[in-house]
């Protein structure tokens, strides 16, 4: 991500005074600071609620997985954009091994030994490194999960993992966001073409600063959990850029928010990706894309792990929504960094502070 992204996370200055993830590997039950009842999910909003409305997999419809090589894939993503802000992917072109490395690797730095892991602890006005997920400080409960954030190069928080044998972590981690930045940004073609954007309009775009779009590359794990019902694995919330891209080992675990109908399983499909619409990219589809409100839930046996890669416009840009999108613009134009500083201070309520 350019440097000013990342700056743009560090002058918001949002203060983490419990930074720290638990030691799961200690704990054999679910501490008091753990449990979640049905008031302490729903941060300012109370579209979420813990343990009510689960719908049962079978008996919704779910968000469809796009093969990118279709000819029709650009009309399949409008369409799962207006719907459910979500869609996976097939013949993404990233390789399964790559894929697969990057797993191994994000599990072998969650196995470490709490006291190890705390060496490479973000920073208190940070964004790299490892720590809680950044929305903690919204919800009154903490979290069954830990995080470890890259933006760029890891070298800095791996060599204090690792002091010498960084290299192989960092090399995975740079062919990774290499790799989810080319599926990004092909990603993002598709996505615009389904707002009536054509390749002729791309050089008069006023916003032509989208496809000098980077990304942010997070780590999540969610260790198997003594009591995954009254727990709660990544609290409900919306991603705050375009896009972003996940991998999810084979443990369920993703929950998508559908108005009307209740949480909604996002499962695990071999060898897909699964891609989500964030506020920015909300905000330019003039609210017809839906900006997926999501959270993930522990599981009793096994361990979940997630890579997640955020994908987003240099940090000075100016976002509004696209003028050849049809009725009045619904929000006013704001910069990247301006947008993320009211996120990180009034989260689920910050885009009602930009509506027209
Ligand atoms: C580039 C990004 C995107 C961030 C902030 C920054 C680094 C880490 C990302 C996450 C990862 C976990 C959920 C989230 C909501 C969080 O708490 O940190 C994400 C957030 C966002 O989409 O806002
Ligand atoms: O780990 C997951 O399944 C989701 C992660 C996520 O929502 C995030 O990192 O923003
Ligand atoms: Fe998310």
């Amino acid at each position: 991500m350019t440097t000013s992204l990342s700056n743009a996370y560090k002058d918001t200055n949002i203060h983490l005074n419990n930074i720290i993830p638990l030691d799961f590997g200690s704990v054999l039950q679910l501490p008091e600071s753990h449990v979640w009842t049905d008031d302490d999910d729903s941060g300012q909003d109370r579209r979420g609620r813990v343990r009510t409305c689960l719908v049962r997999a079978d008996a919704a419809a779910s968000p469809p997985v796009i093969d990118l090589r279709a000819p029709d894939s650009a009309g399949l993503a409008g369409e799962a954009c207006r719907r459910w802000g979500v869609f996976q992917v097939t013949n993404h072109e990233v390789p399964r091994d790559l894929v697969e490395d990057v797993e191994a690797h994000a599990r072998r730095l969650f196995q470490l030994p709490a006291d190890r892991k705390l060496r490479a602890l973000r920073a208190s006005n940070g964004v790299t490194g490892y720590g809680v997920a950044r929305i903690s400080p919204f919800f009154p409960k903490s979290m069954w999960h830990e995080g470890f954030t890259i933006m760029g190069s890891a070298m800095e928080h791996a060599k204090l993992l690792w002091p010498h044998h960084y290299q192989e972590f960092c090399d995975a981690m740079d062919k990774y966001q290499k790799k989810m930045k080319a599926l990004a940004y092909k990603i993002l073609l598709v996505i615009l073409k389904a707002l009536g954007v054509d390749e002729e309009d791309h050089d008069k775009l006023a916003s032509s600063f989208l496809y000098q779009s980077d990304g942010a590359l997070q780590l999540n794990s969610y260790p198997s959990c003594p009591n995954p019902s009254r727990a709660i694995g990544l609290a409900p919330h919306t991603d705050s850029l375009l896009l972003t891209i996940l991998h999810q080992n084979d443990t369920d675990g993703l929950q998508i928010m559908q108005e009307g109908v209740g949480w909604v399983p996002i499962r695990p499909t071999p060898g897909a990706l699964v891609v989500n619409i964030g506020d920015l990219m909300h905000i330019l589809s003039n609210a017809t894309f839906h900006n997926m409100y999501h959270r993930v839930v522990p599981n009793k046996t096994s361990h979940r792990f997630t890579m997640a890669y955020f994908y987003g416009p240099p940090a000075d840009s100016v976002l509004a929504p696209l003028p050849k999108l049809p009725g009045p613009p619904r929000f006013r134009a704001i910069t990247v960094k301006e947008y993320i500083g009211i996120k990180n201070k009034h989260l689920e309520k910050a885009l009602s502070f930009i509506q027209t």
